[in-house]
């Protein structure tokens, strides 16, 4: 297919007016309201931070080749190590698609290149489709580097110099750069966004990637607290320290917010999917571990020295900024007290500022600005007693932050990481009802590894609804394969008529191979139609999780704004 004659289709010439009317409205907005110089400079949006207020949702039309790829590969690429017998039907699609890049043509860039937007966008695109290219890709045994070719790499990497970005997916790419106001004519906030590009399709990895943002979004208000304190005219008099200790207070309680938000990741992302479904399009050439052959990017010289791990939180400009004005020291360079416990001593110094690496280069190098600022918080606080402790308790309220992330970071990496892929008590179940009648009978045993292999091809055609509303609920169903709702344990049927489930709970409806995020509810069985069950979740479900992930009502999905 050449997708560069293929005349647009409506939707996509509805994108490309959407974008050009984002920009016009933007240039209108950002003209009436006068940026602050310093931050603006590092292309930090008064309203959005790190976020750009509308990222350009399509390339010129010299690029369209690109675009076409990425519009396509979501309907016909899987996960290359995906055997279930659908994802195997779609592998012929999938290597015709990565046939038409390798023979694709090498876009030039230099019409694009002194315009930072597109330059982001261009980023934005390439790095999903190394990434799919990639990932899409089924394992070989042969251990050789993975050759990314030509047509992506060549310009992949000319675009993140210019840029001055790791050419590799990023945060950038996931997070800032993908976001988007559904209404353009109002301010971005978590319910007036949306993410252009997911790689599993599932509404989870959107919901990944909104709690990051959300995160940024809040970060605005400590950007402008960081501001005020670079240009107060001095800090030695009282109305100085005054204000300084009340705007310590504020960001004490924003790292709070921040927290919270990253807490609620947990409404709306299922730790399986997420371990299992979208983190395996992430990696980058060095996730197989040190010995691994890795990436090479053809046509690239010493492609062997780019920075090629995949997208982290580690990136996020925001946690960088509180670390640096904070004076967080990551290195352990300096003398401190309490002196760093062995744990601290052990963890890996330089991943911080690794992670620097994969930040646009304007962000970084507002962190250069700041850490190379003649004002030291940290400093003013030891010489001004009545800084010391808001001073304190806002680096006491970032470690919580990190000691609330580690365990959001354990259970969606580590813990997932004991389940398997597809894990299922319904096997279970059925080998010990085939254990049963072996004993009793002529042996008809299929193998574990046979039962497990078709049970994942059942639950991979489990179709989900879309979500539809009253006033106090969100609702879905959810209709089984019919061969799936033979296999489930006899115990889960009514015990009155065998023909139809009881109501399960959420620990057994997720047994039989469902994945939804937390708070849906089997409320209902629908006889004449038994492998179609009915859910629902109370509409201000995502909004009350604790940090715990238990209910409260406390969250503010709006937390993105003052
Ligand atoms: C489901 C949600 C999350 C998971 C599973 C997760 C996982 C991880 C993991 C595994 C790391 C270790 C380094 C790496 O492999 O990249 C990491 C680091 C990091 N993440 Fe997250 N993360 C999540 C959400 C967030 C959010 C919302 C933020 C805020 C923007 C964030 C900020 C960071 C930071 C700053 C680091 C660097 C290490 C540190 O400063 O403690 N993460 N994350």
């Amino acid at each position: 297919m050449d997708y560069i004659h293929n005349v647009l289709t409506p939707p996509q010439l509805l994108r490309i007016g959407t974008s050009c009317l984002n920009d016009i409205l933007h240039r209108l907005r950002s003209n009436s309201i006068e940026s602050p110089k310093a931050n603006a400079e590092f292309d930090i949006d008064r309203e959005n931070g790190f976020l750009p207020a509308y990222p350009l949702q399509r390339l010129p039309l010299a690029f369209e080749f690109w675009e076409r790829a990425l519009d396509e590969a979501s309907d016909v690429l899987g996960l290359g190590d995906d055997i279930s017998e659908e994802a195997l039907e779609r592998r012929a699609g999938g290597e015709a698609w990565r046939q038409r890049i390798r023979e694709g043509p090498l876009i030039p860039t230099h019409t694009i290149e002194s315009d930072n937007r597109v330059l982001q966008r261009a980023h934005h695109v390439l790095a999903f489709l190394t990434h799919y290219y990639v990932h899409s890709t089924p394992p070989t045994e042969d251990g050789a580097p993975f050759v990314i070719p030509k047509t992506l790499a060549i310009p992949f990497t000319r675009i993140s110099k210019l840029l001055g970005i790791a050419p590799i997916l990023t945060y950038a790419d996931t997070v800032l750069w993908n976001a988007y106001p559904i209404n353009p004519g109002l301010p971005m906030t978590l319910d007036n966004m949306r993410f252009q590009h997911v790689f599993s399709g599932t509404d989870d990895e959107e919901e990944f990637y909104r709690t990051s943002a959300s995160v940024e979004l809040r970060g605005v208000e400590l950007l402008q607290i960081i501001e005020e304190f670079h240009n107060l005219p001095n800090v030695t008099d009282n109305t100085a320290i005054w204000k300084i200790a009340r705007d310590l207070q504020r960001v004490t309680s924003l790292i709070g917010e921040l927290s919270d938000i990253t807490q609620s990741v947990r409404a709306g992302c299922d730790p399986h999917v997420f371990h299992w479904r979208i983190r395996p399009w992430f990696n980058g050439s060095d996730a197989g571990g040190p010995s691994s052959p890795g990436w090479i990017y053809d046509g690239v010289d010493s492609s062997d020295r780019l920075d090629l791990s995949g997208p982290s939180g580690g990136q996020s400009t925001t946690v960088h900024t509180l670390d640096i004005w904070l004076d967080i020291d990551h290195k352990l360079s300096q003398k401190r007290h309490p002196a760093p416990s062995d744990e601290n001593k052990r963890a890996d110094h330089g991943f911080m500022e690794r992670m620097r690496r994969y930040m646009p280069g304007q962000h970084r190098s507002y962190l250069e600005y700041l850490q190379n600022a003649p004002r030291s918080l940290r400093e003013l606080a030891r010489q001004s007693p009545a800084l010391r402790e808001p001073y304190n308790a806002a680096v006491m309220a970032l470690k919580k932050f990190r000691d609330y992330h580690i365990r959001i970071a354990c259970l969606y990496i580590v813990t997932m990481s004991k389940t398997a892929r597809y894990s299922c008590p319904v096997i279970a179940s059925i080998m010990k009802e085939q254990q049963k009648a072996s004993a009793t009978g002529p042996s008809t045993q299929m193998s574990k590894s046979d039962l497990l292999k078709r049970w994942e091809e059942y639950v991979d055609k489990i179709h989900y609804s879309e979500r539809y509303c009253d006033d106090h609920f969100e609702y879905r169903h959810v209709i089984l394969p019919k061969p799936l709702l033979k296999l489930v344990p006899k115990h889960y049927f009514n015990p009155d008529d065998q023909s139809t489930l009881r109501l399960l709970t959420e620990k057994e409806w997720r047994s039989i191979g469902i994945t939804q995020s937390l708070g849906w509810v089997h409320y209902e069985v629908h006889t004449p139609e038994p492998h179609v069950l009915l859910f629902r979740r109370e509409l201000n479900f995502q909004q009350q999780l604790a940090p715990d992930g238990r209910p409260t009502g406390q969250l503010n999905r709006n937390a993105g704004r003052k």
